[in-house]
Formats: C-alpha cells, structure tokens, sequence
C-alpha cells in the first residue's frame, strides 16, 4: 500500500509495488442529471432519487417518503416520461441535457488542454443518475489527480443545486482513505465574461426575431418562498443576473422582467410565475416577447419542453404573436470561452 512519503518522489517506489500516478489536476463540470431513458421505470428511478434529496425537499422522510413512493412516483413518471419523449436526443439515445454536458466538457478539455497540456484532466458528473460523482471523482483520482477543481455549472447559487452537488463530492470522498485536495466553484452570474456570452445569445436571438421582442422574459427555475427566508440567496442571484444583464442590453427597466418556472407541489413558491406572466403580458396589449433562461446551462426538459411547449402556448393563447426562445448557452463559444475563465480563476496557486 502507497505510504505519503512515497509521493514526494514516485520514481523511489519499491519494486513490486502498485504504480503510483500523481501531480495531476481535475477539472469536474457538474450538472443536475437526467433519465437514462424514456420508460416509467427510468424515469421513476431518476426522479425518486431527485425528490428523495432532503436538499430539494426538505420535509420529514417519515412524511413525505410515503407520499412520494406511493402518490406522486405512481403518477408523475407517465407525464415526465412523455415530455422527455418529445425532446428526446434519438439520434445518440439520450436525454439533450447529457448530450449538451458532454460537448460542453470536450471543449473546455480542448481548451483547457491547449493552455495548460495533458496535466489537467477534465470530465462531467451528474448529481442524481449516470455519470454519477462518486464515479468521476474515483476514477480521475485513478488518473492520478491529486487535486480537482469541482465546478457545478449554475450560475446563481442554489441549495438544490449547488450545495447539494457540492454535499454529493464530499460524500463520495467520505469513502476514500486519501482524499484529493479540492476546491467547489462559486456562482458566477456576475462574471463579466459569463454576462458578456449571456447577452449576446439575447442580442443574436432579437436579430434573428422576425419582430422585435417588446419584452425579454427572464425566467429561471422557482424554489419554495421559504428557501429565501432560510437563507438561500438564490432569488437575490437571479434578481441581480437579470439587473446585470438589462445594463448590458440597455433595456428600459420595463422591457426586461424576472419571472420563475416549474412550480412543483402546495407550497407557495418565488414568483411571478412565468406561465402567468407571459400570459398576463399577452392581455395587457404585449404581442413579441423573447424568453431567456439564465439558471440552466444547457437545454432541458425544462427549458425545451415547459418553455418552447407550454410558456410558449400560454402566450399565444391570450393573444400574443411572436414568441422568440433563447436557447441556453450550452457550447458556445463564448460560454466556453467563459467556463475557462472560471476555471482558471479558480486554479490560481495550483497552476
Ligand atoms: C421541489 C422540487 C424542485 C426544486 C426545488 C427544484 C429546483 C431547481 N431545479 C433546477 C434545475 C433543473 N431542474 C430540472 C428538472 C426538475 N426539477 C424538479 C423539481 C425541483 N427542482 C423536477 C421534478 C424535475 C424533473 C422534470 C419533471 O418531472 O418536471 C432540470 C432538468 C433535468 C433534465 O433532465 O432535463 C434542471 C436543469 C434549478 C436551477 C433549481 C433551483 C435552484
Ligand atoms: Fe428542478
Ligand atoms: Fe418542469
């Protein structure tokens, strides 16, 4: 077995002993996770180990575990499972969400690697399904990182996002005997690199708009009320994006809104909410808006299937004309460009 003193100088390692790899860093993109199919039986598994993690809902499990295995998963797979159907990536087999993660992470590899060479190795984890933290974090430390940058890729500080992928890393090294060394990634909503790619997807999208949008929708996922008064900063983070990002545009302060999405169960939960306020819009006279959608770093269900289906629906349906989506940053370059940014920011005195 590797004794500490041994890594300071590999090449005096004993004969017959394991080779020790080492010196490396790791760069970890992590994202929320998705099914790995369509199927009730899929889609259940991902959404009770979702629903199951006290980070997003945090009721008693005595309460809510019966609730959840005997109500809501006996139902709620069948109309989950038919909006990843309709989004579905067929040609790799996969949800969207893997396939945007995945291509995020081979360009900031490339990128990363033409800056820095093969010492850095870079991979992407899920939260909740495949590929799962424990996994990545295991097999880079194989790879012989003995520190790793993880970097859970929401802009605006969440506790069911990022704590909770955060909480997943160190629980996955609560495992190990030799723990790397590492460093969690902080929201970067104000990085002026990250607001410079968010704005520009916004001023590319009303270029292409066939009628220039009245109103830019910034709509980010909700959470309970109460999460805000708990102390999640979330709400004040999407406030401040949206700020930030109407400065960039050189909007007038009644073109541009913050709304909130994908309510899930009785409580009351930020607002507005989006499916009424671009209704609501639609009634007061606004016929052209344009949805932007800041708190997802790739396209989803939520943003493919509830923004371009149902937000989309409801705005037409009271009267609104066009309806211009934004998609997410997913590879742009530009998004690339700033994910390296961070990345490096964050490797400062490990380079
Ligand atoms: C109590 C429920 C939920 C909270 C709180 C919540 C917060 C939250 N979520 C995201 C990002 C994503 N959520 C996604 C899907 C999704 N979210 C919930 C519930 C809560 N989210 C559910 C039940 C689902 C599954 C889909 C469905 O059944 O409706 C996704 C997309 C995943 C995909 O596979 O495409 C993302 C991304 C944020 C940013 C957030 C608050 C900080
Ligand atoms: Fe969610
Ligand atoms: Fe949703």
């Amino acid at each position: 077995m590797a004794h500490p003193e041994e890594t300071a100088s590999l090449s005096r390692t004993p004969e017959g002993h394991p080779e020790l790899k080492g010196g490396k860093v790791g760069v970890v993109l992590a994202n929320l996770g998705t099914p790995d199919a369509t199927d009730y039986w899929s889609v259940r598994r991902y959404l009770s180990e979702f629903l199951s993690d006290r980070r997003v809902v945090d009721y008693s499990p005595w309460l809510w575990q019966p609730l959840l295995q005997l109500v809501i998963l006996s139902r709620r797979p069948f109309a989950s499972g038919k909006a990843y159907r309709g989004i579905w990536n067929r040609e790799r087999d996969e949800s969207p969400l893997l396939t945007i993660t995945r291509e995020q992470t081979d360009k900031l590899a490339t990128e990363l690697g033409r800056l820095y060479g093969d010492w850095l190795e870079v991979a992407f984890c899920m939260r909740y399904g495949n590929p799962s933290t424990e996994s990545v974090l295991k097999r880079l430390q194989a790879q012989g990182c003995e520190r790793i940058v993880f970097f859970p890729l929401y802009p605006q500080y969440g506790s069911p996002t990022t704590a909770t992928a955060n909480d997943q890393a160190f629980r996955a090294l609560m495992k190990l005997k030799w723990q790397p060394a590492i460093r969690t990634v902080p929201a970067y909503f104000d990085h002026p690199a990250y607001l410079e790619a968010l704005s520009a997807s916004v001023r590319e999208a009303y270029a292409a708009a066939t009628s220039r949008p009245e109103v830019l929708v910034a709509s980010y996922h909700g959470v309970p009320k109460r999460f805000l008064d708990e102390g999640d900063p979330y709400y004040c983070h999407c406030r401040k994006t949206t700020r930030l990002l109407q400065e960039q545009l050189g909007l007038d302060d009644d073109a541009i809104v913050t709304t909130f999405q994908s309510k899930f169960g009785p409580e009351e939960w930020v607002g507005p909410a989006t499916v009424e306020h671009v209704a609501k819009l639609a009634r007061q006279g606004v016929r052209h808006i344009a949805v932007v959608s800041p708190a997802f770093s790739a396209d989803c269900v939520e943003t493919l299937e509830e923004i371009e289906e149902e937000i989309r629906g409801a705005f037409l349906d009271a009267g609104g004309e066009t309806f211009t989506y934004v998609p997410c940053l997913n590879a742009r370059d530009d998004h690339i460009q700033a994910l390296t940014a961070i990345v490096e920011r964050e490797l400062a005195g490990w380079l």
